[in-house]
């Protein structure tokens, strides 16, 4: 099945839009997962279990992993939260030269021992052959960086191109272009809610995927307004779920305190969001 198809299956039964993103940040966990072989995969085991019934996904960011234990967490978080049914989004924001991008796309390919991640988030700023090996995984969804939620978004992705068009309007209809298998999406950040409808006019069929709502205080509105097609399309928070429990003596913070935080800020962010679906 298509991994949009898996999502929209996996919407409809949660009745959310909900990203939990899982940045297990080593220097915010409290000590208690500490103690543990894999704090990372710990803390995320606990999170997965407070928060999955209202997540339509989990998306882990890979920089949160890149160490030798990490990749083992990572991995085993991946499983975990397959494991309870829900689809991951592996934010990579890879690709490269052909040979090298093969190997990025192995990530999402379930043919080759990959993370078993069911979608990827990939950087055009190489063009269509660094992420021809992604957009052939088919079973795999690619969500392209469109327009980025980052105050920096705006230097490269923001400027006018000679025929007329913005950087991140042309990502766009390129992505659109380029879909031929249906597995592309866009990411397009909450925090400039004119730029999210703009490239919704632009490719009214494609997916977003949407950070940027709760700790970078984009607008929960607009992300559902112009972030789903036919219904389709996920809205991520982080830290504004997984560290909603964290208070001013980490050293306090126990891991049933964190997991019910967790649990209660995606179901709040579910609500907000379902107000406007
Ligand atoms: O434009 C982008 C692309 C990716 N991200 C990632 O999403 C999460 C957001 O985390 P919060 O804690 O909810 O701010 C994080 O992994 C980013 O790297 C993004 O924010 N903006």
């Amino acid at each position: 099945m298509n991994f949009f198809d898996r999502l929209a299956h996996r919407i409809e039964t949660t009745d959310s839009v909900v990203s939990v993103g899982l940045d297990p940040d080593m220097d915010r966990l409290p000590d208690v997962f500490h103690e543990y072989d894999l704090p990372r995969f710990a803390f995320n085991r606990r999170i997965i279990d407070a928060t999955h019934e209202h997540a339509a996904a989990f998306k882990p960011n890979a920089a949160f992993y890149e160490d030798p234990d990490g990749w083992r967490a990572l991995e085993e978080t991946i499983a975990y939260a397959k494991g309870k049914g829900v689809p991951v989004l592996l934010d990579a924001k890879r690709a490269d030269i052909g040979n090298t991008t093969r190997q990025y796309a192995e990530l999402v390919d379930p043919d080759t021992g990959s993370t078993g991640a069911d979608a990827i988030t990939v950087n055009p700023y190489m063009g269509r052959d660094s992420l021809q090996p992604f957009l052939d995984t088919e079973s795999a969804g690619v969500f392209i960086l469109c327009r980025t939620s980052n105050p920096g978004g705006a230097d490269l992705q923001d400027l006018e191109l000679a025929e007329g068009d913005l950087l991140y309007e042309r990502v766009a209809a390129l992505a659109d272009l380029w879909n031929e298998h249906g597995n592309i999406g866009l990411v397009v950040g909450a925090t400039t809610p004119e730029e999210l409808e703009d490239v919704r006019e632009q490719v009214p069929d494609l997916p977003f995927l949407v950070p940027g709502v709760g700790s970078q205080g984009g607008d929960a509105e607009a992300a559902v307004e112009h972030g789903l097609a036919d219904g389709v399309g996920v809205v991520n928070s982080s830290r504004g779920i997984i560290f909603a429990g964290e208070n001013a003596d980490r050293a306090e913070g126990d891991a049933d305190r964190f997991a019910s935080a967790a649990g209660d800020a995606a179901k709040r962010l579910k609500r907000r969001l379902n107000q406007y679906r």
